[in-house]
Parts: structure tokens; C-alpha cells; sequence
């Protein structure tokens, strides 16, 4: 007998729920019709595979795409008759939600093989959001006996993103200090909170500080806190950001734009635990676990003398690299969707979600921006949208045109991309800040763009 449920959603005739559980005598399944029934028993008892039934030409297509698509972590294997599929809508719902299908009447062996594999999928993916899927039995996270960042705060399911799930899981139980390499916008902060919220300091507060963005002036007394007449208009002791994370988690984003002279304090810090505020005589104890960040690799950072070698060993202890999203283009479609669902108030009330071709744009664009200009192209084309699905342009991801005869793709990119880029640098008048925010990446991003195609930022200040 297989224990793990199966739900078994019967759209159309009920009657397929009895035929269904003739092919699977041997398995736990969830017999249920319709989608109402469905979401009851999924909220009482998550499943991570389904196996969708439906007759001819049933009716509802919309409500089950919306269905399907707040069920994505889902593995669902359709069953129909061949008929069905020669309804567009439906051929697409397979398409788009399903990992396999049958045709009616059942084959219960073969059905029962393709359960098997679908629920190897399930834990692959590390189940239901919630649910007992992540480290459940079957799971790899179980196998390896550790404990996995739960599905909710990662969105996605490709390789990369399960491995650096479990990678979490692994990284919170220790207490070294942990360091997140990964470009701009790929999801290093998220990443971040995850190990905070897995490790035993969860009920701790998680202090961000970005060392790139707070003024030098500043950043010594603003971390380290200071004492009553350290300088003009320090009127009263004040505790730094170290000494508010006390019994929770300090991130460090782009520790790289650290100052030399206060990476020497950090070093103390995380090697004695303990920090002196500005202008006080004694040191104060602090308990609380450094993560930092940075989107440049630390180690050329070291080899040009701008960062302190110790440090970096320090810091260096735990690492996590988080994969640009082009190299995990498996997960653009779950990101978009999981995107649309979370900004649904400001979408306009028609719209219901991506054409097939806006998809297809989606995962074969580059994303510079990564996760953040994924975020702002989806925005946009929801606020903007005029008809029904999501499109290409509404995303202003246009259909590459064809590269003259010879050139090679690379080539064609990089000039689409420089020619974006030149496009909307002029229409901002050369304000780098409203180009990067219309072009959905960031100053910085914006930055390394020109200087990989070799232009000059605009001279006015922006
Ligand atoms: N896997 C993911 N699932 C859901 N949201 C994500 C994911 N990855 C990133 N995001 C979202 O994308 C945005 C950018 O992520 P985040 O701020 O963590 O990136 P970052 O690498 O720290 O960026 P920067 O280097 O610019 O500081 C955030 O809104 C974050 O919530």
C-alpha cells in the first residue's frame, strides 16, 4: 500500500472517481469533484501530487486555470478522453499545469508508474508549501537528515533552487558566520531572512544594514552605536545596529563597501564578540550572528587590497551562492505567476494571467536584473495590460528581431540590449535613476551594463 495521499479531482462526471479508484486499489487517494471539495481537502490534508480527471468537453476552464495555478507546486498528471485536447483552452491547461497525462480507459499499470515518478517529482521539488513535503519521508532533505528552508519563502522549484533550500536548512542549524554571493537582485537578502527564520534565533529580531548605502560618515556610529558626548550632538548614549540584533541575525548586505577601518572592528566583533561604541572606554557583549553579502566576488576584492584577507576568512565560513535567474529559467514561470498573485489588487480586473507567448518571452530573456526586474517588468504589464492575458509588449519584452543573416545570436542580444538601453537613457534625459527603474534593473546593474558595451554614463547628475 502507498500511504501518501494522492488527491484525485474528478472534473465533469463524479462517476470517474469510482474508475479511477479501480486502476489504484493500491494507493492513498483523496477522492474529490470539483474545485470547491478540492481546495477543502487540500487546506485539511496538503497533497503534492493530483491526478486531474476529466470527461469530454467539460465547462470552467477559467476557475480550474486559477485553480491550477494557486496549486502549482503541485505535480498533476491529467487524465481525458483524446477528444478533449482538441479544444484549445484545454490543451493548453494540460500544457501549461501538467507533468503527464492519460487517455481514458485506464491503464493501471502504466498509471500506476507514472504516479510513482510524480510523486519522485514531488519530493524533488520539496512539496506543499506547509505541507509535509519539505524533509518529509521520501524526500531528499529526510534522507540527508537535515533540516530544509521551507518552499513559502523561496519561490521555485528548479535544481538550483532546491539545493540552495536544503543548503539553508543545513547553514541556519550551525552558528558561524555566513556569507551570500549572488548579482543584484537575485534574492541574497531573501536568502538571508530564510536562514534566520530556519535557525534557532527565528524569534530574534533580523537587522538588515546595506554598508553600500549608508553614508562613511556615518556608518561607524550608526553600527556601533555611541556614547553621550562622542561628538557634537550626540547627546545621549544610543545603540548601534550590532547591538539591536542582540539574540537574532545582523545581515550585512554588500559588505564590500565596508571601510577599511571598520572592517577591523567587525573583525574584533565577530572574533570576540564583542564592540565598543564611539567615544566609550569599555567594550558591551553582543550576541548576535553575522550573514553578510555581496554582489562581487570578496576574493578580488581581497587581491586588490580593498578588502581585509582576515575578514574575508572570517565571514567566509558558510558560503551560499545564489544563481542569477538566467541560469534557473525553470523557475520564471512560477516567479511570474507568484508575482501576479502577489500584487492581484493592483492588477486591472480583467486580466488573468500570462499569454502562452508572454511565457515563452519570459524564459528566454536574459534578466539582467535578475529576481527585482522580473518583479517590476511583471508590475508594469499588470497596471498596463489592455486585454486579458499578459503580453509580450506589456512586459516590454518585444520578439527579438531577426539577426542578419550570419550573425550570431550572442550579437544580436547584446545589440538589443545596448539599443534598450541608449533608447531609454535618452527618453529619461539622461537620468540614470528613472532609465534603471524603467528599464527594471538597478543603478548598480544599470552601471556594469554600460560598461560591458563599452558607453559612457550620462555626465549630469541623476
Ligand atoms: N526565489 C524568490 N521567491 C520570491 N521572491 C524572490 C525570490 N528571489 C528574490 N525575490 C524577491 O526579489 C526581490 C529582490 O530580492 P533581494 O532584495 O533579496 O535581492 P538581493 O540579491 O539582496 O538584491 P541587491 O543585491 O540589489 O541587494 C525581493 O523583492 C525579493 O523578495
Amino acid at each position: 500500500m502507498n500511504t501518501i495521499p494522492i488527491l484525485c479531482l474528478a472534473i465533469g462526471d463524479r462517476g470517474q472517481l469510482d474508475a479511477a479508484a479501480d486502476a489504484l486499489s493500491g494507493w492513498t487517494l483523496c477522492p474529490v469533484a470539483g474545485l470547491s471539495e478540492a481546495r477543502r481537502a487540500l487546506r485539511l490534508r496538503p497533497a503534492a501530487v493530483g491526478l486531474l480527471l476529466f470527461d469530454d468537453a467539460p465547462g470552467g476552464e477559467d476557475a480550474l486555470d486559477a485553480f491550477l495555478r494557486e496549486h502549482w507546486y503541485m505535480v498533476w498528471v491529467a487524465v481525458f478522453h483524446p477528444p478533449a485536447l482538441r479544444v484549445p483552452v484545454w490543451r493548453r491547461l494540460v500544457q501549461e499545469h501538467c507533468w503527464d497525462f492519460h487517455t481514458w480507459p485506464l491503464d493501471p499499470v502504466r498509471l500506476c508508474h507514472t504516479l510513482g515518478h510524480a510523486q519522485g517529482m514531488a519530493a524533488l521539488r520539496g512539496g506543499p508549501p506547509g505541507g509535509d513535503g519539505a524533509g518529509a519521508p521520501g524526500s531528499p532533505e529526510h534522507a540527508a537528515g537535515t533540516r530544509c528552508a521551507p518552499e513559502g519563502t523561496l519561490t521555485g522549484h528548479s535544481a538550483a533552487i532546491v539545493r540552495l533550500r536544503s543548503q539553508i536548512g543545513k547553514v541556519a542549524g550551525a552558528s558561524a558566520p555566513v556569507l551570500i554571493w549572488g548579482e543584484s537582485g537575485s534574492g541574497k537578502e531573501l536568502v538571508a531572512k530564510a536562514v534566520h527564520l530556519c535557525s534557532a534565533r527565528a524569534a530574534g529580531p533580523f537587522v538588515p544594514v546595506n554598508c553600500g548605502a549608508m553614508p562613511a560618515s556615518l556608518i561607524q556610529s550608526e553600527l556601533f552605536g555611541y556614547e553621550r558626548g562622542a561628538f557634537t550632538g550626540a547627546a545621549r548614549d544610543k545603540r548601534g545596529l550590532i547591538e539591536s540584533a542582540e539574540g537574532g541575525s545582523l545581515f550585512l548586505d554588500e559588505i564590500g563597501d565596508l571601510p577599511m577601518e571598520l572592517q577591523a572592528n567587525l573583525l574584533r566583533f565577530l572574533q570576540e564578540g564583542t564592540i565598543c561604541r564611539v567615544g566609550a572606554t569599555r567594550s558591551v557583549a553582543v550576541n548576535a550572528r553575522v550573514i553578510a553579502a555581496s554582489h562581487v566576488q570578496l576574493q578580488q576584492a581581497v587581491q586588490r587590497g580593498a578588502f581585509r584577507e582576515d575578514l574575508y576568512y572570517r565571514l567566509n565560513v558558510l558560503a551560499l551562492d545564489v544563481p542569477p535567474l538566467r541560469e534557473r529559467r525553470d523557475d520564471v514561470a512560477a516567479l511570474a505567476e507568484h508575482f501576479f498573485q502577489l500584487y492581484a489588487a493592483e492588477r486591472a480586473p480583467r486580466l488573468r494571467g500570462f499569454s502562452a507567448r508572454a511565457m515563452h518571452l519570459l524564459r528566454e530573456h536574459d534578466w539582467p536584473g535578475n529576481v527585482r526586474e522580473l518583479i517590476n517588468r511583471v508590475r508594469r504589464a499588470m497596471v498596463m495590460a489592455e486585454g486579458r492575458l499578459i503580453s509580450g509588449p506589456d512586459l516590454g519584452l518585444a520578439d527579438a528581431a531577426a539577426p542578419p543573416d550570419g550573425a550570431p545570436l550572442g550579437d544580436a542580444r547584446s545589440r538589443a540590449e545596448r539599443d534598450a538601453i541608449d533608447a531609454t537613457l535618452s527618453r529619461s534625459g539622461c537620468n540614470m535613476t528613472v532609465a534603471a527603474r524603467e528599464l527594471g534593473v538597478s543603478r548598480m546593474t544599470l552601471y556594469r551594463l554600460l560598461a560591458k558595451h563599452g558607453m559612457t554614463p550620462p555626465s549630469r547628475a541623476s
